[in-house]
């Protein structure tokens, strides 16, 4: 089947960024006609994870996530949503702009921007030159739109009453209208409600909710069970209209607002209330639908921050930057400087580190869901470069290095312990790649950590890794943080690249180990190590 588009169509890499840190995989070319969806592992990759690994390695792996899972439970009012066959669960926020009701997934018609297999030629819009995807149309329809706006917006607001009546006149089959839908993807973002009308993905400039009126009573979504396009609605300064508006994807109306949220002692296959033992501000409740029966994680200690050894001092005399305006570049910050132009290690504006005033980083530190063994973002929007954890676990001597000899930005690696499970997080400086530095310091996640120790490899990953100086200067003592390497939307599976060498972990009786990849991201490498 030829999808039109895919191949002629310039793409654009989703963060450069984050290629240039190395990440041959992380560009995505989604503006192509079939366009990879970011983390897509789905939930097959999470059943054949689940069914492949056995229960061996003791606390994930009982636990692995499958499409039967339910997520933790949530505030407000609930949605449930399945993209790409995995059942996931959000909650309506006071942000949200589309029906607040209590949702299911929906896994019909929505596709990822990939041109139908019935469809050819102009239906696929393919025009003039024969190379225009819909997903450029949709693209160059925004651009326009936005061009144009401004003039929109003027005019509109010196018209009188009487035209405004007839803009909110009521609307027309929404569900028929704009083929532009298909080639929507989740995650995509829009800066104001008359974009998504210009684009037939909303029908009103004024109303946050598309319905289509009385006359269509008998298609109620909730009773036939039809999807409903969800799109929520945040804050954003940046954008011309204060707002952002973001594509979360087709859910199906469970239950309508009002309805009580399911309790945490009723979610299916509970096995533990928190397992951050009230660590968290919030209870973090962890499900098990693979066991029979099921089982509570097990040799596992939870650990909200990292526990350091009595003979490793952190020194807690440095001081911050001196900016005094926006510290998000190099142009401004010394600590982004320090950093190679990147992401600060110091994360303290004016101020004596480790009194955790950042405005580098903009967001503070996340809420997060916790599905055993799958995380999932907590249903709000995450914003590229937000702070969304840090590794809290042991931190222990002579193993991974954390160093650093040049103002040069820093390559992650991360390096699996010979003949264990541990997951050891590394930083070596370019000049260290070859790893002639002995080690010092490692975080140790195999029995004591907090969330961020369930977070899952991809090679398409939404998150990346960063060492952050708050309280001192000395790099081998470094927070491990991690960070949104893009648009996250809700209830999106956290991962983040773990970066092996390949052939670089090697068994107890020195042989290589070899790990197969498991996180389905269309450029999956295969391989974990
Ligand atoms: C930090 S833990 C992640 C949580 C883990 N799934 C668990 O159950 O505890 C790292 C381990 O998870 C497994 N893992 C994580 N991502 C994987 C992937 N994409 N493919 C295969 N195994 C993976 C590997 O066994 C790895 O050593």
């Amino acid at each position: 089947m030829k999808v039109s588009g895919a191949a002629d169509t310039p793409c654009r890499p989703r963060s450069a960024r984050y290629a240039v840190k190395g990440y041959p995989n992380y560009a995505e070319h989604d503006d192509c006609g079939a366009p990879p969806r970011r983390n897509g592992g789905g939930g097959g990759r999470a059943k054949a994870l689940s069914e492949k690994r056995g229960r061996k390695r003791g606390i994930g792996t009982s636990f692995e996530a499958s499409g039967k899972f339910l997520a933790p439970i949530l505030q407000g009012e609930e949605m449930l949503a399945l993209e790409e066959g995995r059942k996931r669960r959000v909650t309506d926020t006071a942000t949200t702009e589309t029906a607040a009701s209590k949702i299911f997934p929906f896994t019909g018609e929505e596709d990822e921007g990939v041109a139908p297999t019935n469809v050819e030629g102009d239906e696929l819009g393919e025009v003039g030159d024969g190379c225009k995807s819909w997903r450029l149309r949709v693209m160059e329809t925004r651009r326009t739109f936005s061009a144009n706006y401004l003039h929109f917006e003027q005019k509109g607001n010196s018209q009188d009453d009487g035209d405004y009546q007839e803009r909110k006149r009521p609307s027309k089959r929404p569900d028929l209208k704009a083929l532009t839908k298909a080639w929507i993807d989740v995650g995509d973002q829009f800066c104001s409600r008359a974009e998504m009308v210009a684009l037939g993905i909303n029908s009103h400039w004024m109303n946050g909710i598309d319905y289509m009126g009385e006359k269509y009573r008998d298609k109620n979504s909730k009773d036939n069970g039809n999807p409903v396009r969800v799109i929520r609605g945040h804050i954003a300064k940046s954008s011309y209209t204060g707002k952002v508006y973001t594509y979360d994807g087709l859910y199906k109306v469970l239950f309508t607002r009002g309805d009580a949220p399911m309790p945490i002692s009723e979610l299916p296959g509970l096995v533990c209330e928190d397992i951050s033992n009230e660590q968290e501000n919030f209870p973090i409740p962890a499900t098990n639908l693979v066991d029979k029966p099921p089982l509570p994680p097990s040799g596992f200690v939870y650990s909200k921050s990292l526990q350091i050894p009595k003979d490793i001092k952190i020194p807690v005399d440095s001081i911050g930057c001196n900016c005094t305006g926006d510290c998000s570049t190099s142009r401004n910050c010394l600590c982004a400087k320090l950093n190679g132009s990147d992401l600060p290690y110091v994360s303290t504006q004016k101020k004596r580190v480790g009194q955790n005033d950042s405005k580098h980083n903009s967001v503070g530190r996340l809420d997060f869901l916790l599905k055993i063994v799958i995380i999932f973002c907590w249903p709000k929007l995450v914003e590229p470069k937000a702070v969304v954890f840090e590794c809290g676990t042991n931190c222990s001597c002579h193993c991974s290095c954390v160093n650093r000899t040049s103002q040069q930005g820093l390559k992650y690696h991360l390096e699996q312990r010979a003949g264990s499970e541990l997951q050891l997080a590394s930083l070596r400086s370019e000049q260290d790649s070859e790893g002639s530095v002995a080690p010092e310091y490692c975080i140790d996640a195999g029995s004591t950590g907090n969330v961020a120790r369930f977070i899952n490899h991809s090679c398409q990953p939404n998150l990346f890794i960063q060492c952050v100086l708050s309280s001192h200067r000395d790099i081998r003592l470094a927070k491990i943080m991690l960070f949104a390497a893009d648009t996250i939307p809700p209830l999106q599976e956290l991962s983040y690249d773990y970066g092996y060498r390949l052939d670089s972990v090697t068994g107890a009786d020195g042989n290589v180990m070899k790990l197969a990849c498991h996180c389905g991201a269309p450029d999956c490498r295969k391989r974990l190590y």
